[in-house]
């Protein structure tokens, strides 16, 4: 399953900084010659591509993005200072767009790979490049170039490694919101989930995986039954899938019937799905007694003669939450890179959870994305002609 994470953001290179006018001036030295100085080239806009990173996520409260601007030039021919670059770090795999010229800017695809999105101004001229035989006096000086100015789209194409398959209220969504930063609504209502979630599972620096929970299945979903399996396409480029079984269905339903509808669903739409890496994952042990819970667990898999992986957790305590996901970690490395397939599927549109959503609404509500009020850092007054500060602005620390 590809889900397409994006964001754009604005870069805008540091202005070059201005020549200066100046002579000098000195006890004893009449008429001293001109001794203006150059400003400073602008500092460039750099996107990084950091293996650390899983999203793109940060880039929709962060959008503005400025690299500073070269100082001006001063008296005694001292030259302003470059203004600094901006590192923007985005995750391997990221593709930048720049969204006014439709232009691609380039596919970032190794760590550390730097790509530059906005080209730093130029620095201007001071007064004493001007002297000439004839002119010993120049008044003139140039002012910088300015900056580039980019909106950039960013893309990130995630493939989910690990999908979460079973019925309505088996804790689908309760499972990814213990195991990672995702937050989709949970209910003890069916169809809680009506849009695919992704998670990002962070075991430790260097190993994550991805995780998607789609909509839960139903008996005769394959005809159409509840929301039918349209969202078992996400699940196809899943490298392993996690079937979560409820010990105790709340409806009273039987948990080896409930199960069984699920696999009979998923052979159903496709054998190819069904014949993926398919582990049982019993839910909700925190119902009964430790021993009655292995013991029940035992049942059901013996009852569907299930000779492959199984294991039980409480997706609401976070009990084997975490054991379940050091071991799909390993099964993911033990994997030989050329499993991962390659699709040209259709993209599917990226859903956050809603705790996302609900913060980024929040920040727009709060309507002071264009208040300038901070805005302190632009204490270098003079040349200063890109007035409109009306952006937040992200300085490099
Ligand atoms: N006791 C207990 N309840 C759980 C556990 N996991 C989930 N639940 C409850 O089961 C109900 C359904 O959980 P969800 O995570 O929404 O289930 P889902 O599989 O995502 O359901 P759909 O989105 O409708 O397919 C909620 O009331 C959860 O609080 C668990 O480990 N123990
Ligand atoms: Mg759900």
């Amino acid at each position: 399953m590809k889900f397409v994470d994006e964001a754009e953001i604005r870069v805008e290179a540091g202005d070059g900084g201005a020549g200066t006018v100046s002579f000098r001036r000195e006890k004893y030295v009449p008429d001293g010659g001109p001794d203006g100085g150059d400003g400073g080239d602008g500092g460039s806009v750099y996107l990084v591509a950091d293996e650390n990173l899983n999203t793109l996520i940060d880039y929709r409260f962060e959008r503005f993005h400025r690299a500073e601007r070269g100082k001006n030039g001063q008296s005694a021919d001292c030259t302003g200072r470059k203004g600094a670059d901006l590192e923007v770090k985005v995750p391997v795999g990221t593709r930048a767009t720049d969204t006014e010229t439709g232009e691609l800017l380039g596919d970032l695809t190794k760590h550390g790979q730097r790509l530059k999105a906005a080209q730093g101004g130029y620095h201007g001229l001071g007064n004493a490049r001007f002297k000439t035989s004839t002119n010993r006096a120049p008044r003139q000086k140039t002012l910088g170039t300015p900056g580039d100015v980019r909106m950039l789209k960013l893309e990130l194409m995630l493939l989910a490694d690990v999908g979460l398959l079973g019925m309505p209220n088996a804790g689908k969504s309760t499972f990814i919101r213990s195991v990672s930063a995702a937050k989709p609504k949970v209910a003890d209502y069916p169809f809680t989930t009506l849009v695919p979630n992704l998670g990002v599972v962070r075991l430790d620096a260097m190993s994550s995986f991805v995780i998607a929970d789609i909509p839960g299945l139903i008996e005769g979903a394959s005809e159409g039954a509840g929301l039918g399996i349209q969202f078992l396409k996400h699940l196809e480029r899943c490298r392993v899938l996690l079937h979560l079984i409820d010990l105790m269905p709340a409806d009273g339903s039987d948990p080896v019937d409930n199960a069984k509808a699920i696999v009979t669903e998923l052979e159903k739409y496709s054998p190819k799905l069904a014949a993926k890496p398919r582990w049982l994952v019993f839910n909700k042990v925190d119902l009964m007694f430790e021993d009655e819970a292995q013991d029940l667990c035992k049942k059901i898999a013996d009852a569907m003669n299930w000779e492959g992986e199984y294991y039980s957790i409480s997706a609401v305590q976070g009990k084997n939450t975490k054991e379940l996901c050091i071991k799909v970690m390993d099964f993911i490395e033990s994997l030989p890179e050329d499993a991962i397939e390659e699709s040209d599927d259709e993209e599917v549109g990226f859903k956050w959870d809603t705790y996302h959503k609900e913060t980024v609404e929040n920040y727009e509500d709060d309507d002071d994305f264009d208040d300038d009020d901070d805005d302190d850092f632009d204490g270098d007054d003079d040349d200063d002609f890109d007035g409109d500060d009306d952006f937040e602005v992200i300085y490099q620390k």
